[in-house]
């Protein structure tokens, strides 16, 4: 389906018409109580589980080390060619062992963990959790309510926090290696941000909420890159949509990447154009994070990642791209097949 109007009912999925079609690997890995697969009220519950660490104010506890992280990342830019996309991997993967495994940016434990992931990816394995005790299962706990008959079982916990690794490691990794290339250097808000900071040389708290620009150029990013370029349901009862019937049963994809270039929402479509999110848009026609139940919880945990990583990179250095390639890999998440090659310097 190809209109805003079928994004409207299969994303909104009213009286349990439609669940998540997940991929038989995808529920294989991800076991048999992740997210992605429960509907209904298990499904409001674990996202009602998951909402508070992933809140904002949940997220303040991880500033300082995607802070730091970002810019110890970037120190080793200048200097050599550098394959963004699998940076960005590595950031991505780091602050997400942090938050949900308490996992150090380096050492033996790292790499274990990194080298578990790689497999992971494709096929199954086991990952060296950790989880009671680290500061993210203290806070699904405690949403929990501490009843124990309400409490999650491990093999639910351990279904959901990889169900939050795999969604939110190659989706933010993308989003990141696109950024830098769509952007180009538009430095004016970041330096503006470091030329306003009183003292101190570190972004604040406060300053990060305050990038209206920023977010219209992630945005913009998500809407001309379309990471993730389709969304699969799965009929659970027949229905009509658009005058086509569906059976029971039936996969109905929606295809965002036509959402995301219609021309009478996006005039000019393969433009990169931040303005387009000046004023509030037709329902359902931007889909960068979903929309309805199933609206990406990691929302803010992505933006967050991203700004701080940009601003420390627009802020301190420049960069310029070593090829012009602009096709993407065949994968469910697209991302440049160049792993987009640049060349950096410190300013
Ligand atoms: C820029 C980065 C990201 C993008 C573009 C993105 C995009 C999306 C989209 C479009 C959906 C809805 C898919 C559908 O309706 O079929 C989604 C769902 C989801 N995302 Fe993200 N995501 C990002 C980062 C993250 C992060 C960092 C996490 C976790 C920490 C995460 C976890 C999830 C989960 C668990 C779901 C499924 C929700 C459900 O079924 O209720 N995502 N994401």
């Amino acid at each position: 389906m190809t209109e805003r109007e079928a994004s409207k009912i299969l994303l909104t999925g009213k009286d349990g018409m439609v669940s998540l079609n997940l991929f038989y690997t995808g529920m294989q890995v991800l076991g048999p109580t992740n997210l992605l697969q429960t509907t209904r009220e298990m499904h409001k519950r674990l996202r009602r589980l998951i909402a508070e660490p992933l809140s904002l104010d949940g997220l303040k506890n991880y500033f300082q080390f995607i802070n730091m992280l970002a810019i110890q990342t970037l120190d080793q830019w200048p200097g050599r060619t550098v394959f963004v996309l699998e940076e960005a991997s590595t950031f991505t993967l780091k602050v997400i062992g942090n938050m949900i495994m308490s996992l150090e940016p380096t050492g033996e434990e790292q790499e274990k963990f990194r080298a578990n992931f790689k497999i992971i990816s494709s096929s199954f394995a086991s990952l060296p959790f950790k989880i009671p005790g680290t500061a993210f299962y203290r806070g699904i706990q405690a949403a929990d309510g501490g009843d124990d008959e309400n409490k999650l079982t491990d093999t639910q916990l351990k279904d959901n926090i990889l169900t939050l690794l795999v969604a939110g490691h190659d989706t933010t990794t993308a989003a990141l290696t696109w950024i830098m290339k769509f952007l180009g250097e538009n430095p004016e808000e970041h330096r503006q941000i470091q030329a306003n900071r009183k003292d101190g040389e570190y972004l604040t708290w406060s300053e990060l909420n305050k990038m209206p620009y920023t977010t219209k150029v992630i945005s913009e990013t998500l809407r001309r890159a379309t990471i993730l370029p389709w969304f699969s349901r799965k009929a659970a009862q027949d229905f009509e949509i658009d005058g086509y019937k569906i059976k029971k049963g039936w996969s109905v994809n929606l295809d965002v990447v036509s959402i995301h270039h219609d021309p009478e929402v996006f005039p000019d479509p393969e433009k990169f154009d931040p303005s387009r999110f000046d004023e509030p848009l037709k329902p359902f026609s931007f889909l960068g994070f979903g929309s309805g139940p199933r609206m990406c919880p990691g929302i803010n945990l992505a933006k967050l990642e991203i700004s701080i990583f940009i601003h420390y990179l627009v802020c301190r250095y420049k960069w310029r791209a070593l090829e012009k390639d602009d096709s993407g890999q065949p994968t469910l998440v697209r991302m440049p097949k160049n792993k987009y090659p640049i060349v950096v310097e410190s300013l």
